[in-house]
């Protein structure tokens, strides 16, 4: 099995890698617009911060080898009531959280303007089974292109979004590529801090590592076991 994938930053890749052990080999390859560090199955992409940044990257990775799953991995903002700072998510699904028009009456998705798409699937035997291995909190993920910072534009984008459990910057992007592939996907964020008001001090981005490298430990065997039996069932 190969999985791709494709964090924000170096350090959410590093945490990644880890998961192979500490005596756990990582080579370096280099591809066209990529570079890759391959772990065990995962091939880890430290592509940019923000949807435009993580499709990119995703695609000229995509392009240069073979994948069975692209997941869309890192740090993310956990809604309050829904996922807390420490935990972990699964997006059930990934949606591009201002993908539209503003208009009189409200902010308009893409898709009612009658083009493009705001929410990716990612399968759901294949959710079900990381939830299960990881204990993840599920539900909707948002693509943001800017961090949240107060309470009005978390309540706006819950009161849009009422399935919202976390946002992040990349998984839409990643999730537009891999479907260009025809490659299933699925995002999972480790939750540093709360979606709200900016408070830098409280973001738990160390803890937030520690807790990816932990679900990567626990998701490999899972991964392993949904693409050779049961990706045909989702
Ligand atoms: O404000 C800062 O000082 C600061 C320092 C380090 C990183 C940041 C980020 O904004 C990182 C964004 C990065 O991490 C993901 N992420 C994490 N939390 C959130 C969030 O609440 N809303 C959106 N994205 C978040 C995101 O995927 C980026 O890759 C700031």
């Amino acid at each position: 099995m190969r999985v791709l994938v494709v964090t924000a930053v170096p350090v959410e890749r590093d945490a990644v890698t880890r998961a192979s052990g500490p005596g756990g080999d990582v080579s370096v390859h280099t591809v066209p617009g990529a570079e890759i560090h391959r772990a065990g199955p995962y091939d880890v992409l430290a592509g940019g911060a923000g949807p435009a940044a993580a499709a990119a990257s995703a695609a000229f990775a995509l392009a240069s080898d073979r994948y069975d799953l692209v997941i869309s991995a890192g740090i993310g903002g956990g809604f309050a009531g829904a996922a807390p700072v420490g935990s972990l998510v699964v997006a059930g699904r990934i949606g591009a959280a201002d993908l539209g028009a503003e208009t009189p009456a409200g902010f308009v998705p893409v898709t009612e303007l009658g083009f493009g798409r705001v929410w990716h699937f990612p399968p759901r035997s294949l959710v079900k089974a990381a939830v299960a291995a990881t204990r993840a909190v599920t539900g909707d993920v948002l693509t943001v292109s800017t961090v949240t910072g107060s309470a009005r534009r978390a309540a706006a984008l819950r009161t849009a979004h009422p399935g919202a459990v976390a946002e992040a910057m990349e998984g839409f992007g990643v999730a537009e590529a891999a479907a260009l592939a025809g490659v299933p996907v699925l995002e999972i964020r480790a939750v540093s801090n709360a979606v709200g008001p900016r408070d830098r001090d409280a973001w738990r981005i160390g803890e937030a590592l520690a807790a990816l490298t932990e679900a990567f430990g626990k998701l490999t065997p899972v991964l392993e076991g949904w693409i050779h039996h049961d990706r045909n069932d989702s």
